[in-house]
């Protein structure tokens, strides 16, 4: 992994809706190649993070560069450029009901490409395949699908052009325990064939535990710390330790050192 080259870097961001600032003098940068989860009490504002470094939420202040281009400095066209690098799994799922999954996966493709509509079935049947679900599912509508295959579709939708960076917004909540650890390793197995670069907004404790390469933790309005899991489980600020070494995340130390006597 080249960790010498940042793919977005955010320098000095602030973000205030009115007099509430939520990001001030926030720094972070994510490299390519890696998983990175990005933690934090709620309403810290990871979001919020999330939707600025997209474009989506005005900064009031600071810098965001995404592929070496500074997102101020850049023309409608460069713009859509690195937008279309860029592939978003929003929290809630956000597939259209009234689309099949097919179509849901086209959506991007129509909104950016001009392509022909065999093109475009061909394409979405090689992302339906890429994130492990049958060519069947290509058919259906969201509400016949369960909550895993929904998230894998919305996955699908998120690589429907060919991304370099997909942000994940809480992409195992709502998932059992079985379904969440199936999707992490998705995750990895997209991270190491196609070399993508995710940043995965995640209150997850085994997904940061097993799949993040590296961890980023939102207080006090910017990135309080960041580093790898051990470097959590040093760490001496108060939220850090009390998540990373709190009962639940005790728990998944247990399992995954000792899987025997966690089981028992
Ligand atoms: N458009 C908006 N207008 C006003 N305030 C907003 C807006 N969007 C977010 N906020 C505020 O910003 C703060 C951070 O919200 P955000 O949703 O980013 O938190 P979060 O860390 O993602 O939380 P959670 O983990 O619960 O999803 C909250 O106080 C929220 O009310």
């Amino acid at each position: 992994m080249e960790r010498d080259q940042p793919v977005i870097s955010v320098r000095d961001v602030r973000v205030a809706f009115g007099p509430h600032v939520v990001l001030n003098d926030l720094d972070l940068d994510v490299y390519r190649g890696e998983i990175l989860g990005f933690v934090g009490a709620s309403g810290t504002g990871k979001s919020v993070l999330l939707r600025t470094i997209l474009g989506l939420t005005k900064k009031q202040a600071g810098s965001i560069v995404v592929f070496g281009r500074d997102l101020d400095r850049i023309g409608d066209e460069e713009r859509i450029q690195v937008d279309m690098r860029m592939g978003v799994l929003f929290q809630h799922g956000a597939l259209f009901s009234s689309l099949t999954v097919k179509e849901n996966i086209q959506v991007p493709m129509r909104e950016y490409l001009t392509l022909p509509r065999q093109l475009m079935d061909e394409l979405a049947m090689l992302k339906i395949e890429l994130v492990g679900l049958s060519r069947s599912a290509a058919d259906k509508y969201p509400s016949e699908l369960s909550g895993g295959m929904i998230k894998r579709a919305a996955l699908a939708r998120a690589l429907s052009l060919d991304p370099d960076i997909v942000f994940l917004d809480e992409p195992t909540s709502g998932l059992d325990p079985v379904g969440a650890a199936e999707f992490d390793e998705l995750i990895a197995k997209l991270r190491d064939t196609l070399g993508l670069t995710v940043y995965m907004v995640t209150h997850d404790l085994d997904s940061l535990f097993t799949v993040a390469d590296r961890i980023a933790v939102l207080g006090n309005k910017r990135v309080l710390i960041d580093g790898t899991i051990e470097d959590m489980l040093k760490s001496e600020d108060p939220w850090v330790k009390s998540y990373f070494r709190g009962k639940r995340a005790r728990r998944i130390v247990l399992t995954e050192n000792e899987p025997a006597r966690a089981e028992s």
